[in-house]
């Protein structure tokens, strides 16, 4: 059996680039941008007003005047005005183009306007004050995202602002999600007292569509044959399978001798880590992923989030950050494999805590239910005290 380190570099190497599309800009959230985006425009694209007032030139105010006859008012959207005399001032409003002729805004809460007449009512200013000027934030023609960064909203809108409704983005692979087992109904069937519902497709269908990926979910009985018949189907129309089940010790664990049977290189089977200690991990012939999750809910969950998402990411392209949490209460586990704890989250001092959520077994979903993340805690120890910082994975 191979360590949690050992099948994480395994799982990465194994990066796929599956090239680049177009999408509308909306549809591009959580996508990976494939094209650098050059600014149009400086930013902002004017000298721009930040805060709703007058505008003065300032010379008029450092010799000594403070009252200024109000010529007009700046609107926001509305072409340049011109201060006419550097004696007087214009209305100016938040996001209005600075009138010419004048250097310096002066908030309404720093004066007192009587019979048109605008008085400043403190002793000091800066020129150019609450004033944003045209291309601090970046020049036309500067590259202001580059290709690899992760679209979040903030991008969306600084890309929007570009003038762009179309965007290039990195292809997600096409994925099929694959239930196996005899023993389960579909989740708007009545199971017999025998049976369960298939619920590890709905979760990892759910888990996929968070990274915008739209799988198609499959049931394989547990039947060699059928089994192989429509895995060769599928396998022909996927990137990567994502199975769940049948890749243990039982007698109808007919994963691992099907899949060799499409003559799958096993890239792993098995990993020292509790849970999804049978884990199973190789590649087609055609290139074809296939991740093979433990059956137990819990096993698939967690072999999903710490390996499918960081082949995911390293095939995206993206350098995710793994935060590190303390535990709330010391934990102390035998088994000489790496244990991911389910936790629940909170914040003190700074600091993540991570506090344990006792679960039966990895078939206890209602446990699962409740998990914000999975503490990694290393094999080759059994004492793990609230002192010291562990990998976490926020699922
Ligand atoms: N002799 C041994 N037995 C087991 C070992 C072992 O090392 N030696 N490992 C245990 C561990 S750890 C796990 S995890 C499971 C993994 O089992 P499989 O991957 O073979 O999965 P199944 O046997 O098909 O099912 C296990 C369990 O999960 C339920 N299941 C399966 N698919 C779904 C689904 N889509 N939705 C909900 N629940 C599902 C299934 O009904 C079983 O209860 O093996 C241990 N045994
Ligand atoms: O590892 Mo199994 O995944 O413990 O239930
Ligand atoms: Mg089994």
């Amino acid at each position: 059996m191979i360590s949690v380190e050992e099948a994480l570099e395994i799982v990465r190497a194994q990066v796929r680039d599956y090239g680049i599309e177009e999408v509308d800009l909306l549809q591009a959230s959580g996508r990976v941008l494939a094209q650098d985006i050059i600014a149009d425009r400086p930013y902002p694209p004017f000298n721009r007003v930040t805060m709703d007032g007058i505008a003065i030139n300032s010379k008029a105010f450092f010799a000594g005047k403070r009252s200024f006859k109000i010529e007009g008012i700046q609107a926001a959207g509305q072409p340049q005005q011109q201060l006419a005399d550097s004696d007087n001032c214009l209305e100016v409003m938040t996001g209005a183009i600075l009138p010419a002729g004048s250097d310096a805004v002066i908030p309404y809460e720093q004066c007192e306007i009587t019979d048109n007449i605008a008085t400043v009512i403190i002793d000091e200013i800066e020129i150019l004050q609450n004033v944003h000027l045209e291309g601090t934030d970046s020049k036309q023609g500067d590259r202001i995202i580059a290709a690899g960064t992760k679209i979040t909203p903030a991008v969306i809108g600084l890309i929007a602002a570009s003038g762009l409704a179309i965007v290039e983005v990195k292809k997600l692979p096409k994925v099929a999600v694959c239930a196996t087992g005899d023993e389960l109904v579909e989740i708007d069937q009545q199971p017999l007292p025998h049976q369960i519902r298939q619920s590890n497709s709905y979760m990892l269908v759910a888990a996929l569509q968070a990274e915008g990926i739209h799988a198609q979910r499959y049931h394989l009985r547990d039947e060699p044959q059928i089994m192989f018949e429509e895995l060769t189907t599928i396998s022909n129309y996927y990137d990567v399978v994502l199975l769940s089940g049948a890749v243990s010790k039982g007698k109808f664990d007919h994963l691992p001798t099907v899949l060799n049977r499409l003559n799958m290189h096993t890239l792993f089977h098995g990993i020292a880590q509790r849970p999804g200690k049978p884990f199973l991990f190789g590649k087609l012939l055609n290139d074809v992923l296939i991740f093979g999750f433990p059956g137990n809910p819990t096993s698939t969950f967690v072999c999903y989030q710490l390996y499918f998402k960081a082949w995911l990411s390293k095939s995206m392209g993206l350098n995710v950050a793994m935060p590190k949490a303390v535990l709330s209460k010391a934990i102390n586990f035998k088994p000489n494999l790496t244990l991911h704890a389910l936790v629940s989250l909170s914040y003190t001092e700074g600091k993540i805590i991570a506090t344990q959520i006792e679960s039966s077994t990895s078939g206890d979903m209602v446990s699962l239910a409740l998990t914000q993340g999975l503490l990694s805690l290393p094999a080759n120890r059994q004492e793990f005290g609230t002192d010291e910082a562990f990998d976490l994975t926020i699922v």
